[in-house]
Formats: structure tokens, sequence, C-alpha cells
């Protein structure tokens, strides 16, 4: 019924090392292929414990492809994935299998795959603060809302990784900001990596260490440019947005065709000096 994943690796019993900047997980040379064509192509990733990383791209461009290959929920087919042993993930998907016509209260929605105590159920409805909602319908819930008990549902079991697919994703402007702010507190209570996923492409967590625009392969990468330091994004922004928010740089070296070929920029900048010509 509902498709959400707060799993223990089963390969190895021990505990990844819990100190700050300990790698989490690592993806090198990543490539998804289905039917002959490339759904993500030589990604390396490298998300550490109390990083956020956030990875950016075109719909369709393989952020969630390559989200559900690190975590080894879809094959493969080329490159190599390291998970620290014993990792534990809290993972929100961007899609939802959830029968809206079947009743669903909030507490049940948190013990659909596992069985909660009340006390945890409330401590992590708690971190979110919507413990109000507990016994309140999910199909009553406003998407900010619906996105925080998904959130709360991820952190049940205290993960290493919150991997979350669009959190924002039906939020208002206001929503968004409030929602980074929660999952940049999670992360500092729970002493956590963070992989997050979102289509936009221009303004990001500001907290987030490493940001990778992604169309197949990884266009470019870097850190965000904290908005707080520019008067101008604090004009565009608001001054609590640009606490929170930022404004992503893209230095590409290179365009996609249509059919999403990489091409040069180089080679671009000719072909459009003959067109002219
Ligand atoms: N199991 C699969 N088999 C074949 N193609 C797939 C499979 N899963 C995803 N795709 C295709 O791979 C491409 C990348 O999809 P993906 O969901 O990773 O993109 P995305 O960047 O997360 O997009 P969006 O922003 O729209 O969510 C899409 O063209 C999608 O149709």
């Amino acid at each position: 019924m509902l498709n959400l994943l707060t799993t223990r690796d089963s390969r190895t019993d021990s505990h990844p090392h819990a100190a700050p900047g300990a790698p989490l997980v690592e993806a090198t040379g990543l490539s998804v292929c289905r039917s002959g064509r490339w759904l993500i192509r030589d990604v390396d990733l490298r998300i550490a414990r109390g990083e956020i990383v956030t990875l950016i791209g075109p719909n369709g461009g393989g952020k969630s492809t390559t989200a559900k290959a690190i975590l080894g929920l879809m094959r493969f087919d080329r490159g190599r994935v390291w998970r620290a042993p014993g990792l534990r993930v809290g993972y929100v998907p961007q899609q939802l299998s959830i029968d809206w016509t079947f009743p669903l209260t909030v507490r049940r929605l948190m013990s659909l795959t596992s069985r909660q105590s009340d006390d945890a159920i409330r401590d992590a409805l708690a971190e979110v603060e919507i413990t109000h909602l507990i016994d309140a319908p999910v199909q009553s819930l406003s998407g900010g809302e619906f996105q925080r008990a998904l959130l709360a549902r991820a952190i049940l079991r205290k993960p290493d990784l919150l991997v979350l697919d669009e959190p924002v994703r039906g939020i208002d402007f206001s929503g968004e900001i409030a929602m980074y702010d929660l999952i940049a507190d999670v992360r500092r209570r729970l002493n956590c990596g963070v992989l997050l996923i979102s289509h936009d492409l221009h303004v990001v967590m500001a907290e987030s260490d490493t940001v990778l625009c992604l169309n197949r392969h990884v266009c470019c990468q870097g850190s965000p440019e904290h908005v707080a330091a520019h008067s101008s994004y604090r004009e565009l922004l608001g001054p609590r947005a640009a606490q929170t928010l930022a404004i992503y740089r893209h230095h590409h070296d290179h365009a996609h065709a249509p059919d999403g070929s990489v091409v040069p920029l180089s080679e671009k900048a000719e072909a459009e000096d003959s067109d002219a010509g």
C-alpha cells in the first residue's frame, strides 16, 4: 500500500562510524541503462555524516534513478556503490502508492510497515511539529503537513542517512522555507547525512554542502552561494528566505542536444557561428 523504506542494510550488523564527516555512501562511475538508453552515466557522489547533498536537474534527468541506485533499490549497470556497514536509511520517495479511499490516520501511517510504540510515534511527530495531527486522517492534511508526516515516518528509526525526493513538492514558498529549516534542524539533531532531490534548477537549500546538477550525467557541481551575503538576493527572496535558500550558479562546459547528447560549448558556438554565416 505504501512504498516507504526505513531499513537497516542487512549485509553486516556493525554500525557506521558515528563521527561527523564519516562517509555514509559513495558512488563511483554509477551508470544505469534501460532498454539500450543510459538513464544516468558516470555519476560520482559521496555523502558523509552531517552533510547535505542536493541533486538538481531537469525532469527526467535521472535524480530519482541515482537515489534508488545508491540505496540498492534499482540495479545499476556500471560503476560501484559503497554503503557504510549497517547503514540505516530513511527514504521518502517521490511517488507514494497510497490507496486514498482507505481510511488512514497519521498514527497508522507511522506504523504501516513496522510496529512502533506510541512514544516513538509521538517523538517523531514532535520533531516535525505535528503531534497535534496524530489522529487526523491523512487525506485531510495540507501538502506541507503531509510532507512533514512523511519526514516523521522517515526519521522514526533514527536514520544515518535521510533521502528526501522532492520534499517541498506542492508546498508554497513560505512552506518551502519552513520545510528546509526543519530538515536542517533534523540533520543537526540526528547528526545524519541528507540526500535532497529538487527539480528547482536555481534556488537550493542554503545549507547544502554540495549541489550536483544532473542531466543523465553530472553537468556541474559545487557549493551554493549563501544569499544572506548578497543584498540583491536578500531583496529578491526576502530576509527569512535568504538564510534558508541560496542561488546555485551553474558552470557548464557543455550543452545538450535535443536528443540529450552532450555538445561541448566550443563546438556549439562554432555551429552557431556557421549557422549565422
Ligand atoms: N525502471 C525504469 N525503466 C526504464 N526507464 C526508466 C526507469 N525508471 C526511470 N526511467 C526513465 O529514466 C529517466 C529518468 O527518470 P528519473 O525519475 O530518475 O528522473 P528525475 O530526474 O528524478 O525526474 P523528475 O524531476 O521528473 O522526477 C526518465 O526518462 C524515466 O522515464
